[in-house]
């Protein structure tokens, strides 16, 4: 007991990021009746473990690789500006995305912005269909049915989310298959489900997700893998496109009962709930490989905007016990961008090569 204590003590004292397990603190207190042996750098709050972690993660801290979404985005870019370089002297023509925009939001307008800017640097062409926030399903259908038959147009995409008067069902039903590089359109998505078939399109994110764990070197086949949010345009796509990579996926959602102790099974865990600093330390299973999706603003004065983005992860309690971690920014929001514009390069393939 009293070398677990020493053990603890001497964590504590080096490590600003330390959480101990009740047990622990418990050893701990026991010899603080005595004056302390050591100065104690503890934190303010004990958040304390619902099980006591295994032993090796407690003796040695995990280093925790900070995987680099904004690098990677850059080298899949440059690949694409290389690619459309080529096409462009093959056939004479470059990919073409549409965007539809509804409405004035202006976290969509800075998305749909950035996505623009990716493809003008890509060498991509971007049009742009601005509809006011009042508009009618038959407006943006029209717009859709004109960017369906465009041939010049090889990507379509609506953003999201829509204004609540839109059946938004309807309308992506109506972006033509082949042109559909978000993969949001059902029977993209029913194919990516189904074994034996093959989507045309996968979402960017999930398939930005995939793409980083590949090239972080992290092994998926037979790995436990939990997903923390079920949308149609992340978790949902997110375990499937997990499951055909052969991961044993589980998924957490908002009715999910102690959803602490199925992502702690976890060898890779993909959080997408949109709720800030969600996923403690204490949720992680020392050297699980940890992919946050959230980007949720939060007030910070300090920041040029006043805010400042936040993911679904404590990140600062995830280091020293993940063994690669995405930071928010710069992580899967980058690799999402990056996986449009190859969407949209593989639509136009599609139809020059
Ligand atoms: N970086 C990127 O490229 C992208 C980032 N995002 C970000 O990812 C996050 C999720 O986006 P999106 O999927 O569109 O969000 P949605 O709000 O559509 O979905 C959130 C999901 O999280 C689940 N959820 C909510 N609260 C909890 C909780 N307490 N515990 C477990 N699960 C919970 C919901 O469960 P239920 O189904 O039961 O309601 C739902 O399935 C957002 O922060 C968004 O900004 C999104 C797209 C791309
Ligand atoms: N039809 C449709 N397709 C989408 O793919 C889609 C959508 N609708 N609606 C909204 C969500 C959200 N989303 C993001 C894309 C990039 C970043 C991104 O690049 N984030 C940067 C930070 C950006 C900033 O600083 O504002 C980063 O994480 O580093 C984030 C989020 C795509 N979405």
């Amino acid at each position: 007991m009293l070398l677990m204590a020493r053990k603890a003590l001497a964590s504590a004292h080096s490590s600003k990021a330390i959480r101990l397990t009740t047990r622990e603190v418990h050893y701990l207190s026991s010899i603080l009746v005595s004056p302390p042996l050591v100065s104690l750098d503890l934190p303010e709050n004990w958040i304390p473990y619902s099980d006591p972690p295994p032993l090796a993660s407690f003796e040695t801290e995990q280093k925790t690789v900070v995987i680099d979404g904004k690098v990677i985005a850059e080298e899949i870019r440059t690949k694409i500006i290389s690619e459309v370089g080529k096409m462009k002297m093959a056939v004479g023509k470059v990919p073409g995305l549409a965007v539809v925009l509804v409405g004035q939001q202006r976290d969509s307008q800075t998305y749909v912005r950035n996505k623009m800017k990716a493809c003008e640097e890509t060498g991509i062409k971007s049009v742009l269909a601005e509809l006011p926030e009042d508009c009618s399903e038959g407006h943006i259908i029209s717009v859709l049915k004109e960017f369906n038959e465009d041939t010049s147009i090889h990507g379509v995409l609506v953003q999201l989310p829509l204004p609540q008067h839109l059946d938004e069902s309807k309308i992506l039903n109506m972006v033509r298959l082949e042109k559909d590089v978000d993969g949001f359109h059902p029977l993209n998505m029913g194919n990516l489900a189904m074994r034996g078939r093959e989507p045309l399109f996968v979402s960017c994110t999930p398939k930005g997700c995939v793409e980083l764990l590949i090239r972080a070197g992290v092994e998926i086949a037979g790995k436990n893998a939990v997903v923390i949010g079920r949308s149609n345009i992340v978790g949902l796509p997110m375990s499937l496109l997990l499951q055909r990579h052969d991961a044993t996926v589980s998924t957490v959602h908002a009715f999910t009962k102690d959803p602490e102790h199925i992502t702690r099974k976890a060898d890779i865990v993909i959080a997408a709930a949109g709720i800030p600093n969600l996923v403690r330390g204490s949720w992680l299973k020392p050297g699980a490989v940890v992919i946050d999706v959230g980007t949720c603003p939060v007030e910070d004065s300090s920041c040029e905007f006043g805010y400042r983005l936040v993911g679904d992860v404590c990140y600062e309690e995830a280091l020293g016990v993940a063994s690669a971690i995405t930071p928010v920014p710069g992580g899967v929001g980058p690799m999402t961008i990056a996986m449009l514009l190859c969407n949209t390069l593989d639509a136009a393939k599609r139809i020059f090569l």
